[in-house]
């Protein structure tokens, strides 16, 4: 027996699908949703992801608000660029793509971004909202990873409450907000949340009934960690070098060879990726959305 599938190009493709008939209707009242984005420097993983960005946003009615700067751009050149994606009446919701060049005060630039406009979930006011909202009532973006995660499992019916999820990396745009995100009330798992100081992993994996890995690590999880039937969600991606006709070979966390022993697995690409492009529109939307009912 071979693992399910889950599979985040269809389900991602669904949920465009549902946001494409709300834009129209914000469009229908002249609201018209615009996703920003601003890059610095050209990292050819970087550059890849935001041009998938602005393709989705056309594919749904969304207006693409691209802004560009060299790896050499100085802080303050970039905190203009953010203070002109705050100003501009057309970006309902953007994203400043990480990492950023060296020498930039990554947690100080997202502090800059208008929450209201915070269509990562990643600014300090809506990660406090992800904290305060532990009832699950709260009405803010959430981190783009970690949601499309959750409705990647829901969506394939992989039950969650109740459940016990070992989250392998604590990084600020997966491991940590989804700990955060699978604890709230509604969602009801139980989280172990692992890193490269824990003491014995595979013995923790081994509890788990959902592993999430997203570490960059190619291949690091082994099929004799995992528990027969378990859902394993492959995050992390590598670049390991490069095919004859020079496109990038990646690779995910998890050893192909998990796809014998779990019960549902989502393939990397094809898996968590095209799901985290869809909650940045679902967030675009919303912000849209809430923009509207605030007048
Ligand atoms: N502020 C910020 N927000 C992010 O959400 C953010 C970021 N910075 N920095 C980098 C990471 C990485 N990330 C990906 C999103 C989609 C795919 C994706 O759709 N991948 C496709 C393959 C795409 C391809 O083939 O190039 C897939 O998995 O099938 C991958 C990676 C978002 N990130």
């Amino acid at each position: 027996m071979t693992a399910r599938i889950l599979d985040g190009i269809a389900t991602a493709s669904a949920i465009k699908g549902e946001l494409a008939g709300r834009i129209a209707a914000l469009r229908e009242r002249d609201i018209v949703p615009g996703l920003g984005t601003l890059l610095v420097g050209e990292d050819p993983g970087s550059l890849s992801y935001v041009g998938g960005k602005h393709r989705d946003s056309a594919e749904v009615g969304i207006e693409s608000i691209r802004v560009d700067l060299p790896a050499t751009a100085s802080e303050s050149e970039v905190r203009a660029a953010i203070a002109a994606l705050n100003a501009d009446p057309a970006v309902t919701g953007y994203i400043v793509q990480l990492p950023l060049p060296a020498g930039i005060d990554e947690n100080a630039m997202l502090e800059l971004i208008d929450p209201a406009k915070d269509a990562d979930g990643l600014h300090p006011t809506n990660l406090g909202r992800l904290v305060l909202g532990v009832e699950g009532e709260l009405d803010s973006p959430l981190p783009c990873t970690p949601a499309g995660i959750v409705e990647l499992l829901r969506r394939h019916e992989v039950p969650i409450a109740g459940k016990h999820v070992v989250i392998i990396g604590r990084g600020l745009t997966v491991g940590r907000p989804l700990g955060l995100l699978l604890t709230r009330k509604g969602v009801d798992a139980t989280v172990t949340l692992t890193h490269s100081r824990t003491v014995d992993l595979p013995a923790e994996v081994r509890r788990a009934d959902i592993v999430v890995a997203a570490i960059g690590v190619p291949h690091f999880v082994k099929p004799d960690w995992i528990k027969p039937g378990a859902a394993v969600l492959d995050v992390g991606v590598t670049r390991v070098g490069t095919t004859a006709s020079g496109k990038a070979k990646l690779a995910g966390d998890i050893d192909p060879e998990v796809a014998q022993v779990a019960g549902w697995l989502s393939p990397n690409p094809g898996g968590v990726g095209p799901m985290t492009r869809a909650m940045l529109l679902a967030n675009v939307v919303e912000a849209a959305e809430r923009a509207a009912r605030a007048g």
